[in-house]
């Protein structure tokens, strides 16, 4: 009998924690860490944190620190040493860019060069994976099997689970019903649920389509402000239902809608984004003021999907040309691509420029 958890399960309750503010052990060989959420942590946890002995450190991405005119000596990472008479306001205004145009001076701000940064690295990865602010508070532990035995703490060794933070999670057909829709009455949803725990994603296809020939398809990422309440700052609704309509006017078609909100930063971060749009900055930019890359989704999910549908090539509905990139990649032959191009109005013309401009979309 073994009913312990194995490390992908064990990632999945590491994404808990961290998002309900309880730390998490990481271990790579002999070193190991005490890893917060910066985003999570309170007032009491930071209090006893800061009891504890050894250098402590808040990392962020390089693209944040880029922002805070902090070195990153790390690539794509900075550790900034903590100074002594930072409180919490401090770590979470390093943390969160809501603030910095009002109040610009968190520096100056020393970063570290020596160590490795292998378990702040990691640290990073699991935060974005838990759709928090990608910034972690990391203390090196000394005895971290009993440290994290006498306080409960979940233990992630790091060399087991990169490669599960690397790969895209084998997706599992759940079940699949019927659903007349406006766009055809010939419609059935189907769920994929993921091994990791993460975001179910969801399948509609339209008609029967034939497995043997290319299917025309759409992978649409979630966007509740644009799907659910019609925003007028992107052109993700209309593009939702102008996809369905076609695939009903051809009478087959899948449309693949994806649970990755906001380019994958999730829907509180991507509202920080809009917070930042409002103080001037564009999509990209707002998205690397808060640390993250422009587009943090994982595209090989719904080409997953589709062969896990038992389809092989498409006709992708998209004006995204990375989509159709890492659908070949990822084996599923893109023979088509036809455009998407609705929706544009006075509110998201800049945005769809700048998407054009910087993210390389089809005009
Ligand atoms: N971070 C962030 N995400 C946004 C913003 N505006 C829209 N989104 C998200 O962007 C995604 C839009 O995805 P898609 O409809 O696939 O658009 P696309 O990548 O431009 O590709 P195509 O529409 O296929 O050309 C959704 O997840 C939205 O929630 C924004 O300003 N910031
Ligand atoms: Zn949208």
């Amino acid at each position: 009998m073994r009913f312990a958890p194995d490390i992908i399960e064990r990632l999945a309750r590491a994404r808990a924690d961290l998002r309900m503010g309880v730390p998490i052990v990481l271990t790579y060989g002999p070193a190991a860490a005490l890893v917060f959420a910066a985003e999570t942590l309170d007032a009491k946890r930071f209090l006893d944190l800061r009891a504890l002995d050894g250098e402590l450190s808040l990392t962020i991405t390089s693209r944040r620190a880029e922002t805070l005119k902090a070195r990153a000596y790390d690539a794509d990472i900075a550790r900034i040493a903590l100074p002594s008479d930072a409180d919490l306001k401090w770590v979470q205004g390093v943390a969160d860019p809501a603030d910095d145009l009002n109040s610009p001076m968190k520096g100056p701000l020393r970063t570290l060069r020596d160590g490795s940064a292998d378990l702040h690295r990691a640290a990073i990865k699991m935060v974005k994976s838990a759709r928090l602010l990608p910034a972690v508070l990391v203390l090196p532990l000394q005895e971290a099997g009993q440290f994290a035995l006498d306080h409960g703490l979940t233990v992630i060794p790091v060399d087991l689970a990169s490669p599960h933070l690397k790969a895209t999670s084998p997706m599992h057909p759940v079940v699949h019903a019927r659903l007349p829709m406006e766009a055809a009455e010939a419609g059935r949803l189907h769920i994929f649920r993921p091994e990791d725990g993460g975001e179910e994603h969801y399948a509609i296809e339209i008609g029967r389509p034939p497995r043997d020939a290319p299917v025309l398809a759409r992978l649409h990422s979630a966007c509740f402000t644009g799907d659910v309440l019609g925003s007028l700052k992107c052109d993700c609704g209309p593009q939702l239902r102008g996809a369905l309509n076609q695939m009903g006017t051809l009478g087959h078609g899948v449309l693949l809608y994806l649970n990755q909100e906001g380019r994958g930063i999730g829907l509180a971060n991507k509202m920080r984004a809009y917070s930042l749009q409002d103080q001037g900055f564009d999509t990209v930019e707002a998205n690397h003021r808060l640390g993250f890359e422009d587009d943090e989704r994982d595209f090989k999910i719904g080409a997953k999907i589709l062969k896990e549908m038992g389809f092989s090539s498409v006709r992708l509905l998209t004006n995204n040309p990375k989509k159709i990139a890492m659908m070949e990649k990822s084996g599923v032959k893109v023979v088509e691509r036809v455009p998407l191009k609705v929706g544009e109005n006075t509110h998201n013309s800049d945005y769809l420029a700048t998407k054009a401009a910087k993210s390389g979309h089809f005009l």
